[in-house]
């Protein structure tokens, strides 16, 4: 259900989210994560655990998954955050190899996506990517499924000092498309994207089926929710 009333007129642009918004990422994440798991000699993480620990940039993901795997060994949490700590730079090194040769091989374009992009472009509007992925990958994986023709931005989450859910991503993006807040469409799958919208002041759209940490997604506080991109025209 789209809430919000998409008028063309009132947009200047839209800047879109990329992991779990336009493609569907999770099979990469798992591939690199289990690369870097057997580099630690640590087991496995089960698809459906990653899924929940998706969306907050690399540092986050790769903190989450250790913080699981080392849970039942050590319970203690102040201890297990010191192994954490410890583990963490071999962890870094190895996602940071092994994830170029992963990239779009394990994922998938979400159904309506060309369709979205292609209206949202038919308005006039300007786009930029915005996600909390390194950019140097988001460029790679827009390029590897034929996206990055539809951006004059691509922007990941090491481009600015803060990532989303704080407001700074959206306001530089704002500021490179030259455009303001109020007149620039947050398109996203997750709480992070609904937060910094509301906090830099964009209106703000959902998809229902990304990656929203294991929460119900129409329970964020957004301006709309769409089943596909398609959905957009
Ligand atoms: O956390 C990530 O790496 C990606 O997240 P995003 O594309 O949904 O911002
Ligand atoms: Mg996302």
């Amino acid at each position: 259900m789209l809430i919000l009333p998409l008028e063309p007129a009132a947009l200047d642009a839209a800047i879109i989210d990329l992991d779990g918004t336009m493609v569907d990422t999770l099979g990469d994440f798992v591939e690199v994560l289990h690369r870097m798991l057997a580099d630690l000699g640590l087991p496995p993480i089960a698809a459906t655990e990653v899924e929940c620990m998706v969306g907050k940039g690399t540092e986050h993901l790769i903190q989450s998954v250790l913080d699981h795997l080392l849970a039942l060994s050590i319970p203690e949490l102040a201890a297990r955050q010191v192994a954490v700590q410890a583990l963490f730079p071999q962890a870094w090194a190895s996602y940071h190899q092994h994830y170029p040769t992963v990239n779009g091989q394990f994922s998938q374009v979400y159904p309506g996506v060309l369709e979205g992009l292609q209206a949202l472009r038919g308005w006039g509007l300007p786009l930029a990517c915005l996600t909390n992925k390194p950019t140097a990958f988001a460029q790679a994986l827009l390029r590897a499924k034929g996206l990055e023709v539809f951006f004059t931005q691509v922007f990941g989450g090491d481009a600015f000092a803060k990532k989303k859910p704080d407001p700074l991503p959206l306001r530089k993006t704002c500021e490179a498309l030259g455009t303001t807040p109020a007149r620039t469409l947050v398109v996203g799958d997750s709480s992070n994207d609904a937060q910094a919208a509301r906090a830099a002041g964009c209106p703000v759209v959902l998809v229902t089926y990304g990656y929203n940490h294991g929460q119900p997604v129409r329970q964020v506080d957004a301006d709309g929710w769409i089943d596909t991109l398609a959905r957009l025209r």
